[in-house]
């Protein structure tokens, strides 16, 4: 047997497939939309070129390279791609689509969901881990660079899947050409970013221990259900604290008394947050400190605290 033919190829999908197109998110040159597969019955969901500029190389180039990174990625909590339409006219990513959306979204809409069980936060954190974990296992290691709650999806029993909606990244890229006169801002969001990346230029090569601080503040935003650095007034100001070491508030206002293994949890996040590169944990790390938290609980905790959120979401409407 040839190994390479038992590389599984990626199905190339017609796009006439897909129908009843909704739109989700646009970024710099890239465009979200819900779709329908009509032969596979199942809503997908696909990232897709822009189709009013002319499809450059480049972009689609970049596009593939993304499709082949998913493909040899595929892992239990890392977005699952389905195949990719390579027309003329349409060129798009197919993936499954997240009937619960982002991290973002359940921390922070506290009216469609008013509870969110201590169980589920902690199976959460660990999926995360989970999927972080597998990228840097990869050889070579796949690191994540724009882990931020945004990224993290929820399936329809909300577990986890780290996703990229990149479009953030790549504009980044055509802002940091210098494309216009005014100056290249910042565009996404900095709370996740290390500061050791605030100066790209004295940032080391290929640094593993970025995703893990994006972790870390994560982690804190998991466990508060707050915005990190909320009350700092700008961008710049978050920067130039951060670099003199402010970080999340870890008293009892912002993370309550009665969080599970708290003290554990706040080890590590404060670990994972550290200045020093070097002194931040593995995901490894992360994953050894985390298992025996999450089997603490059993399959009812999770149930239950999944049922909680699925009623109050379907009387929020
Ligand atoms: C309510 N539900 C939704 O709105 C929804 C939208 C949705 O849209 C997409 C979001 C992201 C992607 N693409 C993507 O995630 N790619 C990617 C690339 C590299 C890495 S790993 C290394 C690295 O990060 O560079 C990685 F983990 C992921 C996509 F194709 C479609 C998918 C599902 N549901």
């Amino acid at each position: 047997v040839n190994i390479g033919s038992l590389t599984s190829t990626l199905p190339v999908i017609p796009c006439q497939k897909l129908t009843d197109l909704y739109y989700l998110s646009r970024g710099g040159f890239g465009t979200v939309f819900k779709a329908q597969h009509s032969d596979w019955r199942t809503t997908v969901a696909i990232k897709c070129l822009k189709l009013d500029n002319p499809v450059e190389e480049r972009h689609r180039n970049s596009l593939l390279k993304e499709a082949e990174v998913l493909h040899k990625a595929r892992f239990n909590y890392i977005i699952q791609i389905f195949g990719i339409c390579n027309e003329p006219e349409f060129f798009c990513i197919i993936t499954e689509f997240m009937s619960n959306g982002s991290l973002d979204q359940l921390l922070h809409e506290k009216d469609t969901y008013p509870v969110l069980a201590w169980p589920l936060r902690l199976r959460i954190l660990y999926e995360i881990a989970l999927g972080v974990n597998f990228l840097h296992n990869m050889d070579p290691p796949l690191l994540h660079h724009d882990l931020k709650t945004q990224n993290i999806l929820m399936d329809g029993e909300f577990h986890v899947k780290i996703a990229d909606f990149g479009l953030s990244k790549w504009r980044q890229l055509s802002v940091s050409r210098g494309s216009g006169s005014k100056p290249t801002e910042m565009v996404g969001t900095v709370i996740y970013m290390p500061p050791e990346k605030y100066e790209p230029s004295k940032s080391r090569r290929a640094d593993v221990k970025h995703d893990v601080y994006s972790y870390a503040i994560i982690m804190w935003e998991v466990l508060s259900r707050q915005i990190p650095f909320e009350e700092v007034t700008n961008v710049m100001q978050i920067m130039f604290s951060v670099l003199r070491g402010m970080r999340p508030d870890t008293g009892e206002e912002s993370l309550p008394p009665d969080i599970p293994n708290r003290e554990t949890l706040i080890t590590l996040m404060t670990c994972g947050w550290t200045t020093n590169p070097d002194e931040r944990p593995s995901f490894l790390k992360c994953l050894i400190e985390l298992e025996p938290m999450v089997r603490t609980f059993d399959e009812i905790d999770f149930l239950e605290a999944v049922l909680e959120i699925t009623k109050a979401k379907l009387r929020w409407g």
